[in-house]
C-alpha cells in the first residue's frame, strides 16, 4: 500500500535532528519510494530524503524501520540532485510564453517571494537572474545564484516553471560558463561595442564620415520601410549615425551567435542588450541593428534598446512620457516586425510607464528588475533593526562616489534626510525617497562585502541572519513591491 505523507511523517517524528525542526508542508513530493522534503532548524533550512534514492544525497544518514534517509544540506550537490529528480526545479527556456519578467535576486532569498507573485500572474519568471557586474559586488557564484532559485522553487512547491539569465554577459567565457550551468538564456551586452564618442560629433562631422559602403547605400539611403503602419526613413545623416554608432557591435553579436546560437538543437533564449551605452536607440536606429542582425540570420528572442529618457536604477522613469509613449509605439511595431520581443531593462520601480509597455506591446514583453529586490530586503533592516540600518546607511555615504564608478544615476545625497533627524520609526519611509534608494541600491556590494581590520564581515552575516529570522516579513515586501510592477503591466493590456 502506498505511504501517505502523514504516516511517512510520523514515523520520522522521533528522528533526531527532524524532529525539533518544521517541515515546509508544500515542499513534500515523492519520487518512486522516497520521500524528500524541507525542514527548518532554528534559521537553517535543510532537506530531508527518506527513500532508497536518499543515497544520492550528500548529509547525515539515518534509518527509520530499515529504510535509509539523510538530512541533507542545501549545497551544490544536493541542488544537483534536487535538479535531477524534480524538472520543476531545473530551469527551462521563455518557449512560446507571451511575457516574462527577471527578478535578479542579489541575496539569494527572495525566491519564496517572488514566487507568490508568479502564482497570481501569468508572465514567466527568469528567478535566476545575475550579470557579472553583481556576482562580483556580491562575490557570488552563477552555481550559488541558480541553487538559489532551486531551493526557493522547491521550498514553496511552485511548479509552473521558471528561467535562469546569464545577465549582461560580455565575453565568450562568461557565456560558456553561464551555459555550463545549465542556464537558459543569455543576455549578451554589447555596450563596449558601441561608440558612444559618436554622441559628441557635431551633425557636419558625422555627414563627413566615409563610412557607407556600396551595399549599405543600396540597402537603406533615402530608402523608407514600412512596419506596422509606421514608417521608417533613412537620411544619409541616420544612415551614416547608425553605422557609426552600430556596425561594430552588430559583427560582434554575430561572433557570440556563431559559437553559440547558430544551428544549434535546444538553444538558450538570446538577448540582445544596446541599453548601456550614453546612446538612446532611436527608432531608425533600432530598425538598422534588427534589420542587420536578420540579414546575418541572427534570431534573438528579445531585445534590449536603449529608450529615450533615463532608466535608473530603483527609481521610476525620469524623462518626457508622451515621448516615451510615442518612440515606444513605433519600437514595438519594429520589434513585431522582425519576430521578437522588446526587453525593458532597470526596469525595476518605473511605475509611470508600465501601463504604457502593457497597453502598446499587448502585453508581449520581457521586464527585468534587480535592484528592487535587494531594497526591500533593506526596507525590511529598517522595519525590524533601526540600529543595523542607521550603520549601514552611514557607511553607505561614505562609499556614495565610489560606487558611482559602477552605475549611472544622479541621486544628490544632500537631498537625504540626516539619520539624526529621522525617529527609528520614521527610517523606512527612507526606501520611498529617490536619492535613498539609489544611495543604497548602488552601494550594495560595498555594504555586504564590508570588513573590519580582522577581515570579518561588518554587515553580511548579521544581515543574512536578520534576513532569515524575518523572511516572512521580506516575502510579504516582495509580493507587494513586485505584484504593484505586475498589477500596473497587466492593466495596460487588460484594459
Ligand atoms: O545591476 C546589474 O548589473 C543588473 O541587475 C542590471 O543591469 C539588470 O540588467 C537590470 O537592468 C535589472 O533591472
Amino acid at each position: 500500500m502506498q505511504q501517505t505523507k502523514e504516516t511517512m511523517l510520523q514515523e520520522l517524528a522521533s528522528v533526531d535532528g527532524i524532529k525539533e525542526a518544521t517541515v515546509y508542508e508544500k515542499s513534500i513530493n515523492q519520487v518512486s519510494d522516497t520521500w524528500v522534503f524541507m525542514q527548518k532548524k532554528e534559521t537553517v533550512d535543510e532537506l530531508i530524503a527518506y527513500g532508497s534514492l536518499s543515497s544520492k544525497f550528500e548529509g547525515k544518514p539515518f534509518m527509520v524501520f530499515g529504510k535509509p534517509g539523510v538530512i541533507a544540506p542545501l549545497s551544490s550537490h544536493n541542488a544537483n540532485v534536487l535538479r535531477e529528480l524534480f524538472s520543476f526545479t531545473k530551469p527551462v527556456p521563455v518557449l512560446h510564453q507571451k511575457r516574462s519578467f527577471g527578478l535578479g535576486d542579489r541575496l539569494g532569498l527572495a525566491t519564496e517571494g517572488h514566487a507568490r507573485v508568479f502564482e497570481k500572474y501569468d508572465a514567466y519568471p527568469i528567478f535566476a537572474q545575475q550579470s557579472i557586474r553583481e556576482l562580483n559586488m556580491t562575490n557570488r557564484t552563477y552555481e550559488d545564484v541558480l541553487n538559489s532559485a532551486t531551493f526557493g522553487v522547491y521550498k514553496v512547491g511552485f511548479k509552473r516553471g521558471f528561467g535562469a539569465d546569464g545577465d549582461h554577459l560580455k565575453t565568450k567565457k562568461d557565456i560558456e560558463y553561464a551555459l555550463s550551468l545549465g542556464f537558459t538564456m543569455i543576455t549578451l551586452d554589447a555596450s563596449e561595442h558601441i561608440r558612444n564618442d559618436v554622441n559628441r560629433m557635431s551633425k557636419k562631422e558625422i555627414l563627413d564620415q566615409d563610412v557607407l559602403s556600396d551595399e549599405l547605400k543600396g540597402r537603406y539611403l533615402n530608402q523608407s520601410f514600412n512596419v506596422s503602419d509606421q514608417t521608417i526613413t533613412f537620411s544619409e545623416y541616420e544612415l551614416k549615425r547608425s553605422v557609426l554608432v552600430y556596425l561594430e557591435a552588430i559583427s560582434f553579436v554575430e561572433d557570440i551567435y556563431d559559437t553559440f546560437f547558430r544551428g544549434k538543437k535546444n538553444a538558450p533564449n538570446f538577448e540582445l542588450s544596446i541599453d548601456e551605452t550614453e546612446t538612446p536607440t532611436t527608432p531608425v536606429e533600432h530598425y538598422f541593428v534588427a534589420n542587420e542582425l536578420a540579414l546575418r540570420g541572427i534570431k534573438v528572442d528579445t531585445l534590449a534598446p536603449r529608450f529615450c529618457g533615463e532608466f535608473q536604477k530603483g527609481i521610476d522613469y525620469i524623462g518626457d512620457i508622451k515621448q516615451f509613449e510615442q518612440e515606444l509605439i513605433i519600437h514595438v511595431a519594429i520589434a513585431e516586425h522582425f519576430g521578437y520581443k522588446l526587453s525593458i531593462h532597470s526596469g525595476s520601480d518605473k511605475f509611470s510607464i508600465f501601463e504604457l509597455i502593457g497597453k502598446h506591446t499587448k502585453g508581449h514583453f520581457h521586464v527585468k528588475t534587480a535592484g528592487t529586490n535587494w531594497l526591500e530586503a533593506v526596507r525590511v533592516v529598517s522595519m525590524k533593526d533601526p540600529g543595523l540600518y542607521r550603520e549601514l546607511h552611514a557607511y553607505a555615504l561614505s562609499m556614495f562616489k565610489e560606487a558611482t564608478k559602477f552605475y549611472h544615476v544622479t541621486t544628490n545625497i544632500n537631498n537625504i534626510p540626516s539619520l539624526d533627524s529621522l525617529k527609528d520609526e520614521e527610517l523606512p519611509s527612507l526606501m520611498n525617497h529617490e536619492d535613498a534608494r539609489q544611495l543604497i541600491h548602488i552601494t550594495y556590494g560595498f555594504i555586504l562585502n564590508h570588513k573590519d581590520s580582522d577581515g570579518n564581515f561588518v554587515f553580511k552575516d548579521r544581515l543574512y541572519l536578520l534576513w532569515r529570522q524575518e523572511i516572512s516579513a521580506y516575502k510579504d515586501r516582495l509580493e507587494t513591491h513586485i505584484g504593484k510592477h505586475l498589477e500596473l503591466l497587466y492593466q495596460g493590456f487588460k484594459a
